[in-house]
């Protein structure tokens, strides 16, 4: 039997309790304190979503679904280890102890399906950089929003949306909004991928679900002083609405993998002020979260590297 490896699963991270918010916050703004304005205000917004995020909860048990299906579909053997961006277990805590657990090859992949040198690659960076300090291989996962049970998932999500919540007659009055978190401006100096995944999945999804019309979005942008990516999901909503007079408005935030603040807020109570203040209605099928499909688009990477 060849030497156990580790599957290190890589996520944003949240507060484990109120107290945590500020360090964590701290921490998102590369050191910088929030204002206790902006502070205030991201506390509201987990009150608003029941005072804690189901990310870490679901980070957790979404790890666990994959390296159970990685071993059952690989020859080798994975001992999992979770690396968060913001919060404790950071990954280099998890990396040190990988290597305390005498394991030297790790594979690594991030709870995001797309691309970026600011998100995904940051990841990467900070997981080889601290493997370096004691001799341990990384092979990492860039991305798998190609894979087809991605791509299946949320042509399900929209079939059953379309059948259960959308009249027959009304399909060509909807708007199907399709988002990823948003980036500063400056990504696309680098040439950096990450909007045109965001394109492709949609046409990916699109060439297997041609009702209603399809429009890309961005959301949750962060407030620094200099432009990132839009439109923003609210004010596309808004244009599209004087433009095409849509009645329905599909939200598909499919740059995250499950319900978190910035969908459970930025989604389901932003965009729905716009689309009650414009009379329209909102939906918003559920995440994947565990879904096999969702599992098994990243076993399949893993299996690739
Ligand atoms: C409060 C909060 C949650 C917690 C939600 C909860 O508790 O439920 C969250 C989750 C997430 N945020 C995500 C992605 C990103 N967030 C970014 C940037 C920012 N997020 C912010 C806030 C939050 N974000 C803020 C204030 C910034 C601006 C930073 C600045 O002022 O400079 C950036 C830009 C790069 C960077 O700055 O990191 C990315 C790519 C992903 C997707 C997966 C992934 O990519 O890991 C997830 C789950
Ligand atoms: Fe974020």
């Amino acid at each position: 039997m060849a030497e156990k490896k580790a599957l290190l699963v890589m996520a944003y991270g949240t507060p484990y309790k109120e107290s945590d918010i500020e360090p964590y916050y701290t921490h998102i703004r590369h050191g910088r304190k929030p204002s206790e304005e902006a502070l205030q205000d991201l506390k509201d917004r987990y009150e608003a979503i029941g005072g804690i995020s189901p990310l870490a909860d679901t980070t957790e048990r979404q790890a666990k679904a994959l390296v159970d299906a990685l071993n059952e579909q690989s020859d080798d053997e994975f001992e999992l280890f979770i690396g968060l961006k913001h919060i404790h277990p950071f990954i280099e805590d998890s990396v040190k102890a990988i290597s305390e657990a005498g394991i030297k090859e790790i594979y690594s992949v991030v709870l995001a399906p797309h691309y970026s040198n600011f998100s995904v690659g940051s990841y990467n960076k900070r997981a080889e950089e601290e493997a370096e300090k004691y001799g341990l291989t990384v092979k990492s996962v860039e991305s798998f929003y190609e894979q087809k049970p991605f791509i299946d998932f949320w042509v399900d999500a929209l079939e059953t949306t379309f059948d259960q919540e959308i009249p027959a007659d009304e399909a060509d009055k909807t708007a199907i909004v399709v988002s990823a978190h948003s980036l500063p401006e400056k990504i696309k100096e680098h040439n950096d991928p990450y909007p045109d995944q965001l394109v492709e999945t949609k046409d990916l999804i699109k060439a297997r679900f041609d009702k209603g019309h399809y429009f890309v979005g961005w959301q949750s942008e962060g407030n620094t002083p200099d432009p990132w990516l839009g439109p923003d999901v609210q004010d596309l909503t808004r244009e599209l609405y004087n433009e095409h007079g849509f009645k329905h408005f599909v939200y598909i935030p499919l740059g995250f993998v499950c319900e978190h603040l910035e969908v459970l807020y930025d989604n389901d109570y932003e965009c729905k002020v716009v689309t009650d203040e414009i009379g329209a209605v909102y939906h918003r099928p559920a995440m994947p979260n565990t879904d096999s499909r969702f599992i098994q688009a990243m076993v399949n990477e893993l299996i690739k590297l």
